[in-house]
């Protein structure tokens, strides 16, 4: 770790060849994400120390043929390692300076902001393609950076993206996609557009009969829904034309021509060193913001996630237990680990 002249800690994850999470890597990160709680850094920054991996995910020579008290503990650091980095007060940010499929892309969506080097590098939760199933709390973390419904089929497919398609993938909404959402649906003619008072006044009107005063409530939210249905495109486009100009404001990076940016990264950069300067951007953000109140505010906005993972943590090591420890799997793992070889031999 080192803590450069603004506060903020540069973590370099070093572990060659890949930087694949053993025992001793995972509890060196979370002595370290400790450190950085202790010294009130500002923020912390997570890189490789390889100029091609960010992470190879998993070590998964601890998974195959394992020592079961070992495996336990292994497990159970991983989950020590999640509840550290996606739950910290302060704030954070990856450097993904390379490939970063399954624990490394969980690393790196554990992390408040992400900057990844243009290249032909991928992340993402392969789980699934290699016959296991992402526990909760690591489809919770993608869940929680993408949009769920491109979350769950990025899960099942075991989608690994490039860095464009990373940087892309998004909804499609926008003033195109606003269009696309159609014409108002409305039973009978089509009203024209009216403005709130309009409304009101008609709405007043109508209460002015003892019988109507009765149903005032359902007068006035007919007449609301009446309204906000028929206004609902220039309501959308509304409400993206303010939410740009916010972004903006807040240098927040947004195509403006229709798309917004709900990728699983939120920014490319050409080295190291630029990714970093990214990240550090990103944590300078809040230099103005009372750190006690940012933090609490990002631990309740995380506290459901974070939550369920605690009062579920023995279940789910007996769960992550009783997998691997199944024939099936571990000969999933001997070939996996034979193909790997192969390819790192050619
Ligand atoms: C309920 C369970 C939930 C589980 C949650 C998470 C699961 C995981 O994280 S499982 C791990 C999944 N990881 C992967 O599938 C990545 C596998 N690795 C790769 O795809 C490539 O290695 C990578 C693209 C990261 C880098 O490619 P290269 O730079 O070309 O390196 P090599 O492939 O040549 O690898 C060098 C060396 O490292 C060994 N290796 C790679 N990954 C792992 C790993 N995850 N665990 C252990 N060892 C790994 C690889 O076999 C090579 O070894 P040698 O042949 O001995 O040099």
């Amino acid at each position: 770790m080192a803590v450069d002249n603004d506060g903020i800690a540069v973590v370099t994850l070093q572990r060659p060849p890949v930087n694949s999470l053993n025992l001793d890597l995972l509890q060196a990160m979370n002595n370290t994400f400790d450190d950085v709680a202790k010294n009130k850094s500002k923020g912390m920054i997570l890189t490789s120390a390889s100029p091609t991996v960010f992470s190879a995910g998993l070590d998964i020579m601890e998974m195959y043929k394992p020592d079961p008290k070992r495996l336990e503990t292994f497990w159970v650091t991983l989950q020590d390692m999640w509840l550290k980095l996606f739950g910290a007060s302060f704030p954070t940010a990856a450097a993904i300076n390379g490939h970063a499929p399954a624990g490394g892309c969980l690393i790196a969506t554990s992390c408040e902001y992400r900057v990844m080097l243009s290249g032909k590098f991928t992340i993402g939760l392969n789980e699934t393609a290699l016959g296991i199933v992402p526990p909760t709390w690591i489809q919770d973390s993608l869940r929680h950076t993408i949009p769920t419904r491109q979350a769950e089929i990025a899960l099942t497919t075991g989608k690994m993206f490039t860095v464009d398609e990373a940087l892309k993938w998004r909804t499609n909404r926008g003033a195109e996609g606003a269009a696309r959402l159609g014409p108002p649906v409305l039973e009978g003619p089509q009203m024209p557009p009216r403005s709130p008072d309009q409304i009101l006044n008609k709405t007043l009107k109508m209460c002015l009969s003892p019988k109507m005063a009765l149903d005032t409530g359902i007068i006035k939210l007919n007449a609301l829904n009446e309204y906000l249905v028929t206004e609902r495109t220039t309501i959308v486009d509304n409400a993206i034309t303010f939410g740009i100009k916010k972004c903006n404001d807040m240098d927040i990076n947004i195509q403006k021509r229709g798309r917004r940016k709900v990728g699983l990264i939120d920014e490319t950069a050409a080295d190291k060193a630029e990714a970093i300067e990214k990240c550090k951007k990103f944590i300078k953000r809040f230099d103005k913001i009372p750190s006690l109140a940012r933090g609490m505010t990002k631990q309740i906005f995380r506290q459901e996630v974070l939550q369920k993972l605690l009062t579920n943590r023995q279940a789910d090591t007996k769960q992550f237990l009783d997998l691997v420890n199944q024939p099936k799997i571990q000969q999933s793992l001997e070939l996996y680990l034979a193909m790997l070889k192969q390819k790192s031999q050619k």
